[in-house]
């Protein structure tokens, strides 16, 4: 069962500096009462890192067996109160699904993989591979203060890991159009970002005797540009290539074929898929005009205006090709651009049988969601703590164990986020099984199912 206390805790993080450092410091207490035996069993540490953040050494029986890392965040982005059906920190039960901000991103994961943990230790049981829980407390701000102190402090203890598992996929029941059973898509790599701020200065004065442009005029045609083109398409230059070619046979014929050869249909695929949201963001780079201020009085020609631009990086493009695009875009000397944040799309981690994560996922979605016809490589739309480890493995994969529907997707940072007491309960199992499964010292033998391997 969920524990609902910890949705009830409003850890919701602004900006950097503007965290409920109230709530976060409330939550580490509540996690120490609902899970006793992780707290105090002999063969786990448990630190504060950052003065918020855990992070939880589990020590395996066996030294010789390279440790693991399962992450997860306990902040959450704010909520408005209207829009929902439930308030989004009341953590109300409604028709088997508990509604509340967090309960998809990522106070399941948090409490998911410490609940697996707690009843294995109830169970007496003894993990031979170590393996490292971090919760960070500023994910959804940048991870800097949390995640990455986390990772830093690793990594100064000479660690190394042989696999990393965070959110940031999912298992996708009709989420990718013409797929009709659900999948499972596990991102090998995360899009980059760059956060851009546009300003426009010009005189301010009286609103009676305008000049024939104002500094909002100027910054409304320049946003206007980038919104009305694209960045190019890249669909079938990156990762998402491997994707399709491994969910090509859940499609229905003809689509099959189309996906098996996208090097020859790949711009006809992509034109179809960038009309949703979702698949649009697996075509090219993301523009998305965030913020847009400016004046202050209706009668004053304002002096400012400002916005700011947020491109999430496709895997085939880098922040300077994209930087070099919106100035050619924008081609307006009068628009000062700065950049806020910008880092490029992560590495690719490896899939292939040799790869011991991809392994036991694979194995641990066999087990515990038997009803998963495929289990694929996928990116990562958005950005996660686990960007900050890449220092300590190159196996960074991100997948949340729980089914995301259509509507699913828009819920994460949006009204009504939810999850089915069902779901959750799937995804402790998922844990569950996950720690004793990483206990193998050898890669199974590859299984020969009708799943996609
Ligand atoms: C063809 C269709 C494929 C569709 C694939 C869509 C898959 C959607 C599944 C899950 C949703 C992804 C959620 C991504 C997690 C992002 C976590 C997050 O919100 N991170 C913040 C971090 C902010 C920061 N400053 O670091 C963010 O990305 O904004
Ligand atoms: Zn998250
Ligand atoms: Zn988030």
């Amino acid at each position: 069962m969920f524990s609902l206390g910890a949705i009830k805790i409003p850890t919701v993080a602004f900006l950097r500096k503007q965290l409920n450092t109230t709530a976060l410091i409330e939550f580490g207490k509540y996690i120490q009462k609902v899970f006793p035996a992780v707290f105090s069993t002999e063969f786990i540490q448990h630190e504060v890192v950052g003065e918020y953040s855990y992070l939880f050494t589990v020590r395996g029986s066996d030294p010789q067996l390279m440790p693991y890392m399962l992450l997860a965040h306990m902040d959450v982005v704010p909520a408005s109160e209207e829009g929902w059906k439930f308030p989004p920190f009341s953590a109300e039960e409604d028709e088997g699904y508990i509604y509340g901000r967090g309960t998809l991103d990522n106070k399941n994961s948090a409490i998911g993989i410490l609940q697996a943990l707690e009843f294995l230790l109830r169970r007496n049981y003894r993990p031979r591979r170590s393996f490292y829980i971090g919760i960070g407390h500023d994910e959804e701000v940048s991870g800097l203060d949390g995640g990455k102190q986390i990772a830093m402090l690793l990594q100064a203890r000479g660690v190394k890991l042989s696999f990393l598992l965070d959110e940031g996929s999912g298992i996708l029941d009709g989420v990718i159009e013409g797929i009709k059973s659900p999948v499972a898509l596990i991102a090998v790599t995360e899009k980059g970002s760059l956060t851009l701020n546009l300003t426009v200065r010009s005189d301010p004065g009286h609103s009676s005797a305008p000049p024939k442009e104002t500094s909002i005029g100027i910054l409304a045609a320049a946003v206007s540009r980038l919104e009305k083109n694209p960045m190019p398409r890249l669909f079938g230059y990156g990762p998402e290539l491997m994707m399709f070619e491994h969910l090509a046979s859940e499609f229905a014929f003809p689509l099959n074929i189309v996906m098996k050869n996208l090097w020859l249909f790949s711009p006809l695929v992509s034109r179809i898929i960038e009309r949703k949201p979702t698949g649009n963001s697996m075509v090219r780079t993301t523009t998305a005009l965030t913020i847009f201020k400016a004046g202050i009085k209706f009668n004053v020609i304002p002096h400012l205006a400002s916005a700011a631009v947020n491109f999430r990086i496709h895997p085939a493009q880098k922040v300077a090709e994209v930087l070099e695009i919106v100035k050619d875009t924008i081609d307006d000397d009068r628009v000062e651009i700065t950049v806020t944040e910008a880092f490029d799309p992560l590495p690719i981690s490896p899939w292939d049988d040799q790869a011991l994560g991809v392994q036991i996922f694979r194995r641990t979605i066999m087990d515990v969601f038997p009803h998963v016809s495929s289990i694929a490589p996928g990116v990562c739309i958005g950005n996660t703590d686990s960007r900050h480890f890449t220092n300590l493995t190159d196996a960074i994969y991100r997948f949340n164990p729980v089914v995301l529907k259509a509507d699913d997707v828009s819920r994460i940072h949006g009204w009504n986020e939810r999850i089915s007491v069902k779901d959750y309960e799937k995804q402790v199992e998922f844990l569950f099984q996950l720690i004793q499964n990483s206990d193998i010292d050898k890669l199974p033998k590859p299984h020969l199912s009708t799943h996609e391997l």
